[in-house]
């Protein structure tokens, strides 16, 4: 039996990532909630014939316990998405006091469920997530993700178009590693496997759009939100991923995700290599039964590469912090 819970199931990234993880066979109970229009979206989804018995909850007479009771895998990507002219950190002052309150329930409910974050801004808060579990005495940093897939499925879908090739299969691996937003988005294109030849102007354009391909979005979307379908994509495959390696079908592949990088040993040496600094960072992460299995190196970086580490370390840092600071002075 596995249960995976969507917190924002009725959203713009609820509803498609609830319909791809009702594909996932590997799940028997998906369990739908949000605060509004969640138990539509269940009945809707609950006539697709895969195995899994879909139900959906509102607030009212303990909803969010209920969903989370007994969850192995809780997604969330509840909170207000940007809209044209803000930046990730602007949904900060909306978003951290929801996610804080779906931690408490996590801690309370699902103290052992992977946990994976998609609100913005994720930079801030996976930290405020893990304050939370941490004050609740539940914290198990293995089992905490900030999902940060979208930026490798975007990169490789922009390397493969500049290279003139198909973008199907994800065929470019490109390791994005760092955080989510701006310049804490940190593509390793000289790691491109298969391996491309692209001046350095090309590295330069690419870089950019991988580190703001989500205000591309949002100003197509003009005021109509984010990115929500591709997110699907991304968010679904990350819980595959999760949920393969929790089962003893663990990929060899690396999956890039926002992590404590005291959570396994090769942390530290990522640690060091980008300055000490900061707490988490998305790094290549090999899953296992329990989550974070082994944390990899970031391979052999360019100058260009590591001049783009600095400065998102800096900003990386204060987003950290804020988050961090935001539960301290929470009564939880
Ligand atoms: N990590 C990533 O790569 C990405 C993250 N995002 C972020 O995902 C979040 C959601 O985006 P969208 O789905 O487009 O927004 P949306 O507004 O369409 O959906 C959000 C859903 O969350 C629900 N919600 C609000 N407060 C809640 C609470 N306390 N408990 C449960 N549900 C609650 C709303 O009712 C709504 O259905 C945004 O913060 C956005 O910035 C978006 C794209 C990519
Ligand atoms: O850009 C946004 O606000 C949504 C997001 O995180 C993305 O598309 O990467």
């Amino acid at each position: 039996m596995v249960k995976a819970t969507v917190i924002g199931a009725a959203g713009g990234i609820g509803q498609p990532l609830s319909l791809l993880l009702k594909q996932n066979t590997l799940i028997t109970d998906l369990a739908l909630y949000d605060v509004v229009n969640s138990p539509g979206v269940a009945a809707d989804i609950s006539h697709i014939n895969t195995p899994s018995v879909v139900k959906g909850y509102l607030p009212p007479d303990g909803g969010l316990e209920k969903a989370l009771k007994g969850a192995d895998i809780v997604v969330i990507p509840a909170g207000v998405p940007r809209k044209p002219g803000m930046t990730r950190d602007d949904l900060f002052n909306i978003n951290a006091s929801i996610v804080r309150d779906i931690a408490v329930g996590i801690a309370a409910h699902a103290p052992k469920a992977f946990v994976l974050v998609i609100s913005n801004p994720v930079n801030s808060t996976v930290p405020i997530c893990a304050e939370v579990l941490k004050k609740k005495g539940v914290y198990d940093p293995k089992r905490l993700f900030g999902v940060t897939t979208l930026d490798v499925v975007r990169a490789s879908t922009f390397v493969a178009e500049a290279a003139g090739q198909p973008t199907d299969s994800l065929k470019f691996k490109i390791p994005v590693i760092g955080g989510h937003s701006g310049v804490t988005i940190v593509p390793l294109l000289s790691q491109t496997s298969p391996s491309v030849s692209l001046d350095q102007s090309t590295v330069e354009s690419l870089t950019n759009r991988i580190q703001f391909g989500g205000d591309e979005v949002v100003k197509a979307k003009d005021g109509a939100g984010s990115a929500t379908l591709s997110m699907a994509f991304a968010g679904a495959r990350f819980a595959s991923a999760v949920l393969e390696a929790a089962s003893g079908k663990g990929s060899s592949q690396p999956e890039y995700a926002y992590v404590d990088l005291t959570s396994e040993s090769g942390g530290k040496e990522v640690a060091s290599a980008i300055g000490a600094s900061p707490a988490y960072f998305s790094v290549p992460v090999t899953l296992g039964p329990n989550g974070v299995e082994k944390i990899h190196g970031l391979g052999k970086v360019n100058d260009y590469e590591q001049g783009l580490i600095k400065k998102a370390v800096e900003d990386l840092d204060g987003n950290i912090s804020k988050g961090v600071s935001f539960v301290e002075s929470s009564k939880l």
